[in-house]
């Protein structure tokens, strides 16, 4: 069970969900930089889904909480990273550095769950948006992803 105060992101929305999951996966980030790293080797992954709107479904649900842990944990637990090579090894970022890889580092796999997450929210009809992903790697290491908004009219 995680307890644990994230990091917050102001938003002008109304209500504010936050879901916390975790997954065991193994990786391996092929680059010289990434050294003992470029070996396969696996992580418990702790993340929190930050998700916020202004309206709630028919059921009272800005989203249903078990929604969220089925698309994430279901997807990747206890596979390979690098076996999703929808998500992972070619550059899929539009606004990716020249050079860029997506590789599954915690960077790139925090802001793969928000694209996972956002592309289910926007199916749904009081769309929600994923406002924040935490993902923690290891004990020490931990990255917050949080996409770009857009820019509101008027
Ligand atoms: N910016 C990033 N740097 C590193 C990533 C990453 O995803 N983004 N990943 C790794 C490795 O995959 C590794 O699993 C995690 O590295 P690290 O935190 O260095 O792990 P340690 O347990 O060895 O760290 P301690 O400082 O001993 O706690 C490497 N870098
Ligand atoms: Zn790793």
């Amino acid at each position: 069970m995680m307890q644990q105060i994230y990091p917050q992101t102001p938003h002008p929305y109304q209500y504010e969900l936050n879901k916390d999951l975790h997954f065991a996966a193994a990786h391996f980030i092929p680059t010289e930089e990434a050294g003992k790293c470029a070996r396969v080797h696996g992580h418990t992954y702790f993340t929190n889904v930050t998700i916020a709107g202004d309206m709630l479904d028919s059921s009272g649900f800005l989203v249903n909480f078990s929604a969220i842990k089925k698309l994430i944990h279901d997807r990747f637990d206890h596979g390979i990273l690098n076996d999703h090579a929808d998500l992972f090894g070619v550059s899929r970022s539009e606004n990716g550095n020249a050079g860029e890889a997506d590789y599954p580092t915690t960077e790139v796999v925090a802001r793969t769950i928000c694209e996972l997450v956002q592309a289910y929210l926007d199916k749904t009809a009081n769309k929600p948006v994923c406002i924040q992903v935490y993902l923690r790697e290891t004990p020490s290491s931990y990255v917050v992803y949080r996409p770009r908004r857009a820019a509101a009219n008027g």
